[in-house]
C-alpha cells in the first residue's frame, strides 16, 4: 500500500500547495486531461496523490482513507468536532490565510460588539416575530462562538457561497464568512464586529491519526518527514 496525500484539486489552494511541495523536492502533478482528477507524485517513493475538494479533505483524514492532507484550519475545525483526536497539524504552509468573522451592515452604527448584537437580536425578534438570521457555511463554529459570546436570539441560515450578498438579498441580517483582503465585505457594505473574529485560518498539512500504517509505509513516512523538515 502507498502513503496517500490528499490535496485540493483546484482553486486557490492547489497551485500553492504544489509549489510548497516542490520546495521539499516532492513534485505533485496532475495527470491525464484538464478535466481528469488524476495525479501523481514524483521525487519520493511509495506515495500517491489524491485530488479532492478542500472541503472533503477533513473527512478523508478522519476516516483514514488518506494519510496526509492539505486544507484550511477553518475546514478542519468546522467539519471535525473532535479534530484533535483525529488529525494532527504537521506544518502551516503560509498561504490561504483568512479570518472567519462575524459581520453586520455598516448602517448599523450602534452595533459594534457581540453585546450590541445580542441587544439588537432580542429587539429584532420582538419586532419581526422571527429570529435575526446569520448566513454562513460554518454552522458549528459560528453557533459555538455566538453561544460562548452570549448571543441567544439568532438563527443560522445556510449559504454555501456569495454569503456577503445575502444581506442585500434580504435572506439574512448578518453574515459569518472568511475574509482575506476585506474587499468583499466592504463592497457589500458590511463591517466586522470589533470582537467578531471567530478563527484565524491558513492552509495546513495535516496527518491522519487513524490511517493504517504497515511496515512498508513506515519507511516512506520517514522519508517524507525528512523532506518536510527541509522546508520548515
Ligand atoms: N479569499 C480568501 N483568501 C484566502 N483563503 C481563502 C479565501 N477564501 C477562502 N479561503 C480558504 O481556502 C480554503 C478553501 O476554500 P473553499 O471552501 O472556498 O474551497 P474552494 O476553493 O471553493 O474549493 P471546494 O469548493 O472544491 O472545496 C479554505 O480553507 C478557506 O479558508
Ligand atoms: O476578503 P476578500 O479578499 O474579499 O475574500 C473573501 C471572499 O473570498 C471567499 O469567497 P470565494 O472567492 O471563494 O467565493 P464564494 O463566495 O463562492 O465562496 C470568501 O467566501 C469571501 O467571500
Amino acid at each position: 500500500m502507498t502513503v496517500k496525500l490528499g490535496v485540493p484539486s483546484k482553486g486557490r489552494l492547489m497551485e500553492k500547495t504544489f509549489d510548497w511541495f516542490d520546495r521539499a523536492g516532492i513534485r505533485l502533478k496532475r495527470t491525464g486531461s484538464d478535466r481528469e482528477y488524476a495525479g501523481a507524485i514524483e521525487g519520493i517513493e511509495g506515495m500517491s496523490l489524491v485530488l479532492l475538494s478542500a472541503g472533503e479533505i477533513p473527512r478523508e483524514l478522519a476516516t483514514g482513507r488518506i494519510h496526509f492532507g492539505v486544507t484550511g484550519t477553518d475546514l478542519v475545525h468546522e467539519k471535525l468536532p473532535l479534530w484533535e483526536t483525529q488529525v494532527e497539524p504537521v506544518a502551516e504552509l503560509g498561504f490561504g490565510q483568512a479570518d472567519l468573522v462575524l459581520a453586520v451592515p455598516q448602517l448599523w452604527v450602534d452595533v459594534d460588539t457581540l453585546d450590541d448584537l445580542d441587544a439588537v437580536a432580542a429587539a429584532f425578534r420582538a419586532r419581526h416575530g422571527h429570529r435575526l438570521r446569520i448566513a454562513t457555511k460554518y454552522h458549528r463554529l459560528v453557533r459555538e462562538f455566538l453561544v460562548r459570546g452570549g448571543v441567544a436570539d439568532f438563527a443560522l441560515v445556510d449559504s454555501q457561497g456569495a454569503t456577503e450578498g445575502t444581506v442585500k438579498n434580504e435572506t439574512a441580517e448578518a453574515i459569518a464568512d472568511i475574509t482575506s483582503t476585506g474587499e468583499t465585505l466592504r463592497a457589500n457594505h458590511l463591517k466586522i464586529l470589533s470582537d467578531g473574529l471567530i478563527l484565524k485560518s491558513q492552509a495546513t498539512l495535516w496527518k491522519s491519526r487513524v490511517a493504517q500504517v504497515g511496515d512498508a509505509e513506515r519507511a516512506t513516512l520517514e522519508r517524507f518527514a525528512e523532506r518536510l523538515a527541509a522546508v520548515q
